[in-house]
């Protein structure tokens, strides 16, 4: 036990100078991840309503200050998934730090919009709340396993301003030119691993094919699918640089992209500007970390860019 309860401290151990109060990291990662969903303002204004049904089944609802139409969910034991509310597409249950993309991306009504790593559509469903419905959002995945799961969500939230296609980012074709492109990238996922009763990892995936290779060639198509001042937001939610600044650099001296300052609901740290001895352009700064621990969700990364010419 004593050796398996040193597994996780093991693997994130190199991590151990960049995340603030790392003990208390540590701590967190035995602890369950909260749950959370956001209400769906296409279905119902009435939060009161949603509240009062959900607590008649035993839940307990708690709305999320910083971030609206967000709501802590306890306990985790009953399963929100098999809620009328759920089937009637009145709520859609997702980690609060999830919103975090969309929030930077702040996508309005008559926007053409490509979120081109999709599935299963939490941001894309997210997106045509905030413009009512009323942009046009084309919701892109490799695979169409993911999209068919993306594709119910939409019919279950009443969503009828998105078109899905199937390709593979890299190569989603050029011609149509988009005001916002979201690149929630295919990440290691390290901000929301947690540790097992025996101090394994959870959610640590083996086999993966190189990541950033697959992110440099996303945000590079994501750019390219940009109109001139259009806007680029890129994610991740994963601690480790070589799939956030490392491959937001490769952006940057590739294209003449400019990075964003933006405000975030929650608590975050700045990008980096260099790890293990190499530098990363300075506008990094601006990019935004979360902890899991200091959020109380899944840890993420969020840059917002700008096409320059
Ligand atoms: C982090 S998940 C996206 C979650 C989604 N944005 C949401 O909020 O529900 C990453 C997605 O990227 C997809 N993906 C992986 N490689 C891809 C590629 N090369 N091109 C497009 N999508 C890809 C995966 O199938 C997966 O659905």
């Amino acid at each position: 036990m004593e050796k398996a309860s040193s597994l996780a401290e093991d693997y994130f151990s190199r991590y151990q100078d960049l995340i603030p109060n790392y003990e208390s990291f540590l701590n967190a990662l035995s602890e369950p991840l909260p749950l959370y969903f956001r209400l769906n303002t296409l279905k119902t204004q009435d939060p009161d309503r949603v509240v009062r049904g959900l607590a008649r089944q035993g839940f307990e609802v708690t709305p999320v200050e910083a971030v609206p139409w967000f709501f802590r969910v306890e306990p985790r034991d009953i399963s929100l998934g098999n809620t009328d509310e759920y089937y009637l597409g009145l709520i859609y249950p997702m980690t609060l730090s999830s919103s975090l993309p969309v929030y930077a991306l702040d996508p309005r009504p008559g926007e053409i919009i490509l979120d081109l790593c999709a599935a299963p559509g939490s941001k894309t469903t997210q997106i045509a709340q905030l413009t009512e419905d009323q942009a046009i959002v084309v919701a892109n995945d490799k695979r169409l396993d993911r999209i068919t799961a993306l594709v119910a969500n939409l019919r279950r939230l009443g969503v009828a301003s998105v078109v899905t296609t199937v390709y593979r980012g890299e190569q989603f074709p050029l011609g149509t030119t988009f005001d916002k492109v979201l690149v929630d990238a295919p990440c290691s996922g390290e901000g929301r691993y947690r540790k097992g009763y025996e101090g394994e990892l959870l959610f640590h995936k083996e086999g993966h094919t190189n990541l950033p290779a697959i992110q440099k060639g996303l945000i590079v198509r994501a750019y390219d699918l940009l109109r001139p001042g259009g806007i680029l937001v890129y994610s991740t939610c994963t601690i480790n640089p070589e799939e956030n600044e490392a491959v937001v650099d490769y952006l940057l001296r590739k294209r003449q992209a400019e990075v964003l300052s933006w405000e975030a609901p929650l608590p975050s740290h700045p990008g980096l500007t260099e790890w293990e001895g190499k530098p990363f352009h300075p506008e990094l700064v601006k990019a935004k970390r979360f902890y899991a621990h200091e959020i109380g969700a899944v840890g993420f990364f969020v840059v917002k860019l700008r096409r320059q010419v």
